[in-house]
């Protein structure tokens, strides 16, 4: 019961601690190395039995100690000399022992990878998820296949270095025998010699028995301790490791105005080629901005560098005024984060209340969730949900599925809800149906009235709206300007205009018309 009890209270501790440890990443870097995972499943996985392992080893260390030198005192009894060859005998053995469990602890370390690996495919048969696309193409049996290959595979690594212990350990047990048997003859032989008595004899037996055993225990304990250690020096470092994207110790307050300047922004992802190449750009606050660009040109990451989910390479990005501007990295995120609302293209499902969904932990407003609701749609939607904003989302805890486009609904009223001056859409509208995405579309226009607004789409006939469209290609702007001036330019903008609009039946040029909505597309 107390063990069960203090194996509660770490996994609580030590599981905040972790907690608080991601709070502190402000970075999203450090989640793109799969060291970081294989860490964060063996800092899980020992979380509820370390520390107590660790204190019952060290107990168990203490009592053998104490045992050990009690009988070690009978030993003594036929000859001085008698504890130090026993205890010598045993030497090998305790060096041994420990360097297995370091086999042990590396083999772990060094799998971890592997055993991730092979549980993401048990996992998956299980992911609601990914259910449909299983049953469509008949995928359980690779699958299967796959984690059955895998963990085999595993396993055999896992019994070999159980077979080196046991191997590594035989000689040293067979040592420790050979001094133990030697002890007991030399008793044996003093006996005859009349130098000690029968009894005496029966008591070394029992001594040479006891201290055998307590060694062994003690080699065991070192090795197990050791192996404690490790995971604690595995969590401290875990918790004591710097970010690469910090807060600053010291922040500088934020500026009066948030107007946004990129100078020779360059950026690539960890151990990847530039994504962002000396990208220069100015929005001064109030400004909406519609980015454009092909897939994989950078507008996603142009929006996670501006959030400082990363730092640029090369260049900085300024926040401010004429005159007070700031280095973003001089900001406290989360005070520079408070004043950015965004939809993201791959934005969080939560599998709570709806209510719970929007308001994301913030304090309830009712007045400003009505409107949230209202101009993103939700509202409209809500009485088709059995418990209405109360509705559950997520159907493994009895509650419902949305589709893709009431959930886009519900994400743009959640960053609708909160009061931010700059404003992020990342591809709000592409689940929308067409009524949905003009109403989503008016709210924008309306709430980014006086405030900061970034937009990237695809939609071209949306970004009309913006003061101003960027377009971008392989990681630099390559046009700049308004609607109107970008399809007088002729350049790539007008290019793309013209074929949305070809694709509505609109007509090349500058219909006014215009793309209303994601080009069609035919299967050859
Ligand atoms: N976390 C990541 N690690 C490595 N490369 C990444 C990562 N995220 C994006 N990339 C790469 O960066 C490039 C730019 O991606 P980004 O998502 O910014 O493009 P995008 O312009 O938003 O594209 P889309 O229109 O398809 O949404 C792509 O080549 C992509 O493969």
């Amino acid at each position: 019961v107390l063990q069960g009890y203090a194996a509660d209270q770490f996994t609580v501790q030590t599981s905040r601690r972790l907690m608080d440890k991601m709070n502190d990443l402000v970075g999203l870097e450090v989640l793109e190395d799969p060291r970081f995972h294989d860490d964060i499943q063996i800092l899980q996985q020992g979380a509820p039995r370390r520390p107590l392992n660790l204190t019952s080893t060290i107990f168990s260390l203490l009592g053998t100690l104490v045992g050990l030198l009690s009988v070690g005192g009978v030993l003594l009894s036929i000859g001085w000399w008698v504890p130090l060859v026993v205890i010598a005998g045993m030497v090998p053995l305790t060096l041994t022992q420990m360097r297995l469990y370091e086999l042990g602890w590396s083999m772990t370390i060094q799998n971890t990878q592997a055993s991730r690996e092979l549980n993401y495919f048990q996992k998956a048969a299980l992911n609601h998820n990914f259910a449909k696309e299983i049953r469509l193409y008949g995928l359980m049996s690779y699958l299967t296949h796959e984690y059955t290959e895998r963990t085999l595979a595993y396993q055999r690594t896992m019994r070999g270095v159980r077979n080196r212990q046991l191997l590594g350990v035989l000689p040293a047990q067979f040592l420790a025998l050979v001094v133990t048997a030697g002890v007991f003859a030399y008793a044996v032989w003093q006996a005859q010699l009349g130098v000690l008595t029968a009894g005496a004899v029966v008591l070394v037996i029992g001594a040479l028995a006891q201290v055998r055993s307590d060694l062994w225990s003690l080699s065991d304990a070192l090795g197990m301790g050791t192996e404690h250690l490790h995971w604690f020096g595995k969590y401290y470092e875990f918790l004591d490791a710097a970010p690469t994207v910090a807060a600053p110790a010291q922040p500088r307050p934020l500026p009066q105005r948030l107007d946004i300047t990129l100078e020779n922004v360059t950026f690539g992802y960890q151990g990847h080629a530039p994504v962002i190449e000396n990208l220069s750009l100015h929005i001064p606050e109030g400004q909406t901005v519609a980015v454009v660009g092909d897939n994989g040109a950078g507008k996603s990451t142009l929006i996670k560098l501006l959030l400082r989910f990363y730092d640029p390479v090369g260049g900085r990005i300024l926040v401010g005024g004429p005159g007070e501007a700031v280095d973003l990295r001089d900001l406290d995120p989360a005070e520079w984060r408070s004043q950015v609302a965004a939809v993201f293209q791959d934005y969080a499902r939560f599998e709570w209340t709806v209510r719970e969904n929007v308001l994301l932990g913030a304090p309830e407003d009712p007045q400003r969730l009505n409107y949230a609701a209202a101009a993103s749609g939700l509202t409209a939607m809500l009485p088709r949900l059995e418990a209405g904003l109360n509705t559950r989302i997520g159907q493994a805890y009895g509650g419902v599925d949305l589709s893709g486009g009431q959930w886009q609904k519900l994400v743009t009223a959640r960053a609708l809800y909160r009061r931010a001056r700059v404003l992020i859409l990342d591809e709000p509208t592409a689940a929308l149906d067409p009524r949905s995405e003009a109403e989503v579309f008016a709210a924008f226009a309306e709430l980014s009235r006086g405030h900061t607004a970034l937009l990237v789409t695809h939609r071209l006939g949306s970004v009309r709206m913006a003061d101003r469209i960027v377009v971008m290609r392989q990681g630099r702007v390559i046009e700049d300007g308004t609607h109107a001036a970008l399809l007088a330019q002729g350049g790539e903008y007008a290019e793309l205009w013209a074929l949305q609009a070809r694709q509505y039946g609109a007509g090349a040029g500058e219909s006014d018309a215009g793309p209303g909505g994601a080009p069609q597309s035919a299967l050859p």
